[in-house]
């Protein structure tokens, strides 16, 4: 059976979407752009290393709320407008870690709801 999950942390949803849904033991997030739960905007426009961080936060937020976390991630997927930013987004990425890192794909696309630079998705297991 599959419920539709979330965390108070994060900002309203830009569209017709639920922030996450489980399914069995496993989490699907919704692609989270970096838009910051307290003011419900992008507060960096121009940063890819904020937005990447306030990306990651959210991601983590759902799954913190949802007895999952950071390390339990088996894949992510990472949308950004410009790869350009992919060195500077990584250095961000990678300090969200401290063991081994998920499976990723990350790619370049046209464009992102809201002007964002960076979209991040992921698919996490449950504990316990
Ligand atoms: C922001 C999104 N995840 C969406 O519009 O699908």
């Amino acid at each position: 059976m599959l419920k539709r999950i979330s965390s108070e942390k994060l900002p309203q949803a830009v569209g017709s979407y639920s922030p996450a849904t489980e399914v069995g033991n496993l989490i699907f997030t919704s692609g989270q752009l970096p838009i910051n739960g307290k003011t419900n905007k992008i507060d960096f426009p121009d940063s890819i290393e904020e937005q990447t961080k306030q990306s990651m936060d959210n991601v983590k937020y759902i799954l913190e709320d949802n007895k999952s976390s950071l390390e339990n991630i088996v894949k992510t997927t990472v949308y950004l407008k410009n790869i350009k930013d992919f060195a500077s987004f990584d250095q961000v990425y990678k300090s969200y870690f401290t063991g081994s890192f998920p499976s990723r794909t990350a790619f370049e696309v046209g464009d992102l709801p809201m002007g964002a630079l960076i979209e991040i998705e992921v698919v996490a297991q449950k504990i316990g």
